[in-house]
């Protein structure tokens, strides 16, 4: 795992380290003792799976509050994805402020953020898996969301928006947010 510092501090771009052969390629997806080298909590207790059938589709932007905030490792495993976080760690200089990285499976990195983002994505092709793990079980009465839309954030989403749950489009706007 090799980790890329982002523009946010404590959030990472993280390539995989392909060993490559005849047969095709072998990488850590997750190693605890990598994450430790590089300064980083490494105790992730829960892995998920998203499947997304369709172009378009947008899930976020979720966090959850303390004590149950997660660090999140992320990886597209089939099709592709925008991925983004925001920074809503009070007191960060950069607070409010997001990055997005395109993840496909071909690209062979990952997405590492730190406890304190909010969360979402949106997928590029049909037909899209995306699989991560993150390190606090699922909290419901934790659980918050920012609008993807919200023109604070101005996040720019590559495609129209084709599928979004009903709780994610009547998330309040950061402003009004419990962050
Ligand atoms: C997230 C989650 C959901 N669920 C259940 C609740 C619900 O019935 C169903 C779907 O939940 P949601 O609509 O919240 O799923 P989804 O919108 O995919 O939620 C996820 O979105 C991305 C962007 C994240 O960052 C994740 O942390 C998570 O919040 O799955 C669990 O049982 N465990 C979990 O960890």
């Amino acid at each position: 795992m090799i980790f890329h510092e982002t523009a946010l501090s404590g959030a990472y771009v993280v390539e995989l380290e392909r060993y490559s052969d005849e047969r095709g390629h072998f990488a850590r997806s997750f190693c605890r003792e990598e994450l430790a080298r590089q300064g980083l909590p490494g105790d992730l207790v829960q892995g998920n799976v998203s499947v997304n059938p369709t172009r378009g589709t947008l899930r976020g932007m979720h966090y959850q509050v303390a004590p149950h905030e997660e660090i999140k490792l992320l990886r597209c495993v089939r099709g592709a994805i925008w991925d983004v976080i925001v920074d809503v760690r009070q007191g960060s200089p950069t607070f409010g402020r997001w990055i997005g990285v395109e993840l496909t499976p071909a690209s062979f990195r990952m997405l590492y953020a730190p406890a304190g983002f909010a969360h979402g994505f949106q997928t590029l092709l049909d037909d899209t898996e995306v699989n991560y793990l993150v390190s606090a079980p699922y909290t419901p009465a934790a659980a918050r969301g920012l609008r993807h839309d919200d023109p604070r954030l101005a996040i720019t989403w590559p495609l129209p928006v084709t599928r979004i749950s009903r709780q994610d489009a009547s998330w309040p706007l950061m402003q009004a947010a419990d962050c």
